[in-house]
């Protein structure tokens, strides 16, 4: 099939029966449900732009293995300009959605993509695994769909490692093994747009013990597949309030839930790593599975630079951009996204191409985004909230615009600066309540801060990489060597 329209994507959701729960009701018919309608065409837009003559040349292309058309996020990248084309598509579908999707159908589809093209990893533990991988690779590839994922167990006791909390299956783990596959029990969390999708694919990031064998999984099913129940977390919005008085809470909100196996067979051609620490271990890291750090990075970039803009028109709506002590503040978030599109740009000129045969970004200034996004971000939406002040709470709605009777102090009284009138002024007031107050914006800043893990070990890991790649320390050595050979002539002299 290749490329597939939002109308066939639409189709696909009518088809799935996943059992989805929220707000106390088992949801039936996904794309009806108020909460899920606006995200799901926003999604479907996207599908729909690959087959838009503006868009589809820079976000698909032919693929050379089957001669269809496919996203640009299932070719493998090998060289730089392989590399930009993907990043095309991330920054196209990123600007569509002002950055506020951070699922949308790329992330995990250059995911797979990457996984796909590690067979020397799976080669040092299974060649099974790599062949299952690959041939899930081509299924989601020609029928382009849009994947789930869930790496993280429940919170439960995070001092004990998976086969030490108090319930055996706290942590998703495998029950019994049958001729037809792996039957898994527990929990894993959580699964942004999860109820939308059409697959959910589970991996783990390093952090087993020894003892924590039957907990080492990766695998794929489908979203309906019978025993997996998906509990989704309050809704922040209820799909009923007017797109013009929540212009991004109503159109944007990725639902989350946590994902209930409740003894899942998964059948054998669907494992991709299972019983094994070691390799529980080092999946992530040897298998790029961290190569959505481009997307997440192309992505976090519009969504800051966005704020910035929110923060800089408020300002200026308001005729306060002429203060010092706002105008540092409006300088601090444009600084911090032009440190985000250098870092980028370092990244991606400084691409590297691996043992594969791979194009990937210098993972350095991508990680080190990964690092400051999760500050800059809540400060961004801080400096909004500061600058923004109390105007940002008072607009009153759409439905009070409407009545005549208070269109005149409407008018006078909700105006800025000479020039902004007040319908525009509200409506600018409006996007930043949403950004900066709503749970909706609040949800967004918890992604910043979490959606790629813990940002504390993340930082670790980052720094052992560094390590890795960094064994030397030529300068120290040789301002140690120089002050050696300085000590000689100041004791041959005396
Ligand atoms: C909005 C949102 C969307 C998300 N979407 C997805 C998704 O689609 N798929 C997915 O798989 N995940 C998703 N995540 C989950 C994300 O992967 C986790 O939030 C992240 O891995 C951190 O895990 P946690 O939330 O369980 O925090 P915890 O790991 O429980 O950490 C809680 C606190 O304890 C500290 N801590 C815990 N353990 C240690 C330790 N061993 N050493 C040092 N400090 C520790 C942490 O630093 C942190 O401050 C999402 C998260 C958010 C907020």
């Amino acid at each position: 099939m290749g490329i597939r329209t939002g109308a066939e994507y639409i189709q696909a959701l009518k088809t799935n029966k996943p059992d989805v729960w929220m707000g106390g009701r088992k949801i039936t018919d996904i794309v009806n449900e108020d909460n899920f309608k606006q995200p799901i065409r926003e999604i479907a837009r996207l599908y729909d732009m690959q087959h838009d003559p503006k868009y589809q040349d820079s976000i698909t292309r032919i693929s050379d293995e089957t001669g269809e058309r496919v996203s640009n996020a299932f070719i493998v990248p090998k060289n730089y300009d392989d590399l930009m084309a993907r990043k095309d598509l991330y920054s196209t579908w990123a600007e569509e959605t002002f950055g506020l999707m951070g699922r949308t159908p790329d992330f995990l589809n250059i995911t797979v993509t990457s996984m796909a093209s590690s067979p020397e990893f799976f080669d040092d533990f299974n060649p099974q695994w790599y062949e299952n991988v690959k041939n899930y690779h081509k299924y989601i590839r020609d029928n382009d769909l849009f994947l789930t994922h869930a790496l993280v167990n429940p919170q439960a006791d995070r001092s004990k490692a998976s086969h030490e909390q108090e319930e055996e299956f706290a942590h998703l783990g495998a029950v019994e093994e049958t001729s037809e596959g792996i039957i898994v029990r527990g929990a894993k969390m959580l699964a942004t747009l999860a109820p939308v999708t059409d697959e959910v694919i589970v991996y783990p990031f390093p952090g087993f013990k020894p003892g924590d064998e039957k907990y080492t999984l990766s695998f794929a099913v489908p979203i309906d597949t019978p025993g997996l129940r998906l509990l989704c977390r309050e809704p922040m919005q209820d799909g009923k309030r007017p797109i013009a008085d929540h212009p991004l809470a109503s159109r944007f909100e990725e639902s989350d839930a946590i994902l209930i196996f409740n003894d899942v067979l998964v059948p054998w051609h669907r494992v991709f790593l299972y019983n094994n620490v070691d390799a529980g271990n080092q999946l992530y890291g040897r298998t790029g599975l961290s190569q959505n750090t481009h997307q997440n990075a192309v992505r976090g970039l519009v969504k800051l630079r966005f704020a910035q803009q929110i923060a800089s028109k408020i300002a200026d709506s308001i005729g306060v951009d002429g203060f010092l002590n706002v105008q540092t503040q409006l300088g601090e978030l444009v600084q911090s996204v032009e440190t985000i599109r250098a870092l980028l740009r370092v990244s991606e000129e400084e691409y590297e191409i691996k043992a594969n045969g791979e194009a990937v970004p210098n993972p350095i200034p991508l990680e080190t985004i990964r690092g400051i996004l999760p500050k800059a971000y809540p400060r961004a939406i801080e400096v909004i909230q500061t600058i923004g002040a109390a105007g940002l709470i008072l607009p009153p709605t759409h439905a009070d615009m409407d009545i005549p009777e208070l269109k005149q102090d409407i008018d006078r009284y909700y105006k800025g600066r000479a020039g902004i009138s007040s319908v525009e002024r509200i409506k600018l007031l409006k996007l930043g309540w949403d950004l900066s107050g709503e749970a909706f914006g609040q949800r967004l800043v918890q992604y910043e801060r979490y959606y790629s893990g813990d940002p504390v070990r993340k930082l670790g890991m980052f720094y052992n990489n560094y390590k890795k790649r960094q064994k030397t320390f030529p300068m120290v050595d040789r301002a140690l060597s120089e002050a050696d050979a300085s000590k000689n002539m100041v004791d041959s002299k005396s």
